[in-house]
């Protein structure tokens, strides 16, 4: 009950002091409500000040050309922030967009990325919210919406900067997070919430009392991206829900001019505002681009190689999914390139992804990260360089992912690898005014790593799967990327990046089976064979002779990466990209090695055609005899079991590698446990506990998993329970099997 009065309070009061608040204009000397002073006795104006409202024409001429924070009608307290902060000098999108935003107008404000788009809509919301007088019991005063949490944590940041002298409350409401039944309770209290559109909406959703009906400012940072596909229906029903009379501010480097688009927010005659649309170029012009062809199966090598010879650079690499990410990460990691690997993407646990982010901000290392790092992330300006291993579905991404490098007045460089079937994202990047230097890497600086994979696969069964799962994953990204000029799956050597990631067969891939049989010319087809001279030099984009100059930074001795033509920019003819020598196959070069100590039933058998057979195929070979596959109902049965047979044996395989951790971090224990028992031996000479220890964790080792649980996580039972939860030995199940098998055939 206290909420309206104090609304309807205030109101008056308002309408009271509107004449002298529209003239003070609350630039100076404002003291809100809540800081104890009264509102009704608002110091007296001063003379000569630059008084009048900001919503006329007059008023915005006056202050369209002040370059200074300081000149501008801003309150006091953001005043000092700003200037705490040294932020002195306005950005062209600031000077552009404050004058207007101030005014309350809606804006489309457009301008690169690492030009300062997030002041230009802070400063509003502060100062919008500070002349309403916005108090706690006023509730939602304005909402900030990104696309991701990562960004919406550095907009929160960014908030407690430039408002700290303010009373306003402020929540950050992103996914992941556990406490929401905390933010449920407090949520009505706060003035400013910055959020992803899937938090709001459960608010909005399951909050009682959720109330933003007088909520006066909405900002969307990342405006086309929110506006996208992919947040449809999330931004619908947050708009639904939101008053019609507010101010609305989008804000992106990348700004959408969709007329359906911009009519879902119904924007009320809104600025457009794109600052550097009469610019050479629309990515920063302290930004060195660099575009390589690289063959999907020389992409490791290549990022490999990059790694090892930029280790005193802070780099962040994008590849196209999160099991690409992880594969990558935990293989390079294993590898140990003598820099320290991070890696961030969707499927990560919240807590987790906020570390690796600060983490990177402070510390150099390499990040590999989809797309989720691809928009607003300002990592303390000092990202050195910007790999793009996987290219990006479009130009606006593009933009964005380099974007995370040069920003502000600080330099950066970027290296896109293109296949050769994605030469026409060269036009693309033409078209939108992206400069890009054509490179060739040098060649005696390459590192291949396939065939240290192909190793870490043996040695690592897990790593198998990861590998699996990006070969698909990457596969079926381009599969489903809109832009058929640029992506297309038949083109790849499906078989060679198979082999590139270390595998010893070609995971089968069901979205693409039938396809994949009609398909009778491979991309080898189009790839010219290579003359004899150049079988070697793999990497050579044109066989042309072209004057290289060096690429030169402070790197250049160590530098992998050559600028081929910096005449050529953007202008490679799909012509030099067919001559193209295609790499031998990794594994043609590799030697056989027979793995001793792989765990029982976890060899790999061919059949005469050289496919593979799961490890209970040879015994049902064996014992089955061909009458019997003959019949068809007896055959389907047949494989039936088998199919069932086969599930028992993976799990089987999972369980015993599980074990094998469990048993290898079980002795670590011990050994640890060894050693702090030399030191008690000394004041303790019978040493019967640590024995006991000792054979309680011996027996504690024998456990058996429930392989049904989620990777990574586990069910413990005991080996008397094992039955109950499906474990069973090896030897158990080729019993099963074999029982099994001779009960058919009977
Ligand atoms: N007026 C200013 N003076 C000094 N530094 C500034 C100013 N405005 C912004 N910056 C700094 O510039 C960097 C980039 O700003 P910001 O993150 O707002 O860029 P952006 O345009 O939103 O980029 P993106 O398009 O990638 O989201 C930040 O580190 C910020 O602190």
């Amino acid at each position: 009950m206290r909420r309206p009065k104090s609304r309807e309070f205030r109101k008056q009061q308002r309408v009271s002091e509107e004449e002298e608040i529209n003239l003070l204009n609350s630039w100076i000397q404002f003291q809100p409500p809540d800081s104890g002073s009264n509102p009704m006795s608002l110091p007296p104006l001063p003379k000569n000040s630059p008084v009048g409202r900001l919503d006329d024409d007059d008023t915005y001429s006056r202050y369209a050309g002040a370059s200074r924070f300081e000149q501008f009608p801003l309150s006091k307290k953001t005043k000092d922030a700003l200037r705490e902060s040294k932020f002195v000098v306005m950005t062209d999108i600031q000077r552009a967009s404050l004058p207007h935003a101030l005014c309350g107008r809606d804006i489309l404000g457009a301008a690169k990325t690492g030009s300062g788009k997030t002041l230009a809509f802070i400063i509003p919301v502060l100062e919008k919210l500070h002349r309403e007088r916005w108090g706690p019991e006023d509730g939602v005063g304005s909402i900030i919406i990104s696309p991701t949490r990562e960004l919406a944590a550095q907009l929160f940041d960014v908030l407690k900067v430039v408002g700290k002298h303010h009373n306003f409350s402020a929540g950050l409401l992103i996914g992941g997070r556990k406490d929401v039944d905390m933010e449920k309770e407090r949520v009505n209290e706060l003035n400013i919430l910055i959020c992803t559109p899937g938090r709001l909406l459960q608010h909005m959703d399951e909050t009682p009392n959720f109330d933003c009906s007088q909520m006066q400012v909405l900002v969307l940072d990342e405006a086309d991206r929110i506006l996208d596909s992919g947040f449809k229906k999330e931004l619908n029903a947050i708009i639904s829900q939101l008053p019609k009379r507010r101010q609305t501010l989008l804000f992106s480097a990348t700004q959408t001019k969709s007329i359906q688009d911009l009519a879902r927010l119904s924007l009320k005659d809104p600025e457009y505002l794109s600052v550097h649309e009469e610019s050479v170029t629309s990515t920063p012009t302290l930004l060195k681009q660099i575009v390589m062809i690289v063959p999907l199966e020389q992409k490791l090598d290549m990022l490999w190689s990059f790694i090892k010879t930029h280790l005193q650079s802070k780099t962040l690499v994008f590849l196209s999914s999160c099991k690409q990410v992880k594969f990558v990460f935990e293989a390079f990691k294993k590898l140990h390139p003598g820099i320290p690997l991070k890696c961030l993407h969707g499927r990560m646990k919240q807590e987790r992804r906020m570390a690796i982010y600060s983490e990177f901000c402070e510390k150099r290392s390499v990040l590999f990260s989809t797309d989720v790092a691809a928009r607003g992330l300002d990592f303390n300006k000092a990202v050195d360089w910007v790999v793009q291993v996987d290219c990006p579905e479009n130009v606006a991404s593009y933009i964005h992912r380099v974007g995370r490098t040069a920003r502000y007045k600080s330099d950066g460089k970027s290296v896109l690898f293109l296949l050769p079937s994605e030469i026409q994202m060269l036009e693309k990047l033409k078209a939108a005014k992206v400069p890009v230097h054509f490179n060739k890497p040098r060649k005696e600086l390459l590192q291949p790593v396939s065939s240290l994979l192909a190793s870490l696969l043996v040695k690592y069964p897990d790593m198998q799967h990861r590998a699996q799962r990006a070969f698909i994953t990457y596969l079926r990204s381009i599969h489903i990327q809109k832009d058929k000029d640029i992506f297309d799956v038949m083109k790849l050597p499906i078989d060679e990046y198979s082999a590139s990631l270390g595998l010893p067969m070609t995971p089968k891939i069901r979205f693409l089976n039938q396809k994949i049989k009609s398909k009778d010319v491979s991309t080898k087809s189009i790839l010219v064979e290579p003359e004899d001279s150049d079988k070697e030099t793999i990497f050579e984009v044109s066989r042309k002779k072209l004057d290289t100059v060096a690429f030169k930074d402070e790197e250049t001795e160590n530098d992998l990466l050559q600028l081929a033509d910096t005449a050529n920019e953007g202008e490679v003819k799909s012509s030099e990209i067919e001559e193209i020598i295609p790499a031998t196959r990794v594994l043609k070069k590799k030697k056989l090695k027979i793995n001793v100590h792989r765990p029982l039933g976890t060899r790999v058998v061919f059949d005469d055609e050289g496919h593979t057979l799961p490890p209970l195929a040879r015994i049902a070979d064996t014992q089955s005899g061909k009458e019997m596959l003959l019949d068809p109902e007896q055959k389907a049965e047949y494989y039936r079991r088998m199919r069932d047979d086969l599930k028992k044996a993976d799990k089987e395989d999972k369980l015993i590698e599980r074990q094998r951790l469990r048993e290898k971090r079980i002795k670590q224990k011990m050994k640890w446990k060894a050693g702090n028992a030399e030191e008690d031996d000394q004041d303790d000479i019978s040493g019967s506990e640590g024995d006991e220890t000792v054979d309680r964790l011996h027996k504690k080792s024998k456990v058996y998993f429930d392989s049904d649980s989620d990777e990574g996580e586990r069910n413990e039972v005991t080996g008397n329970a094992r039955t109950s939860t499906g474990g069973v030995t090896l030897e158990e199940q080729e019993a099963l099997a074999l029982k099994l098998l001779n009960s058919m055939h009977s």
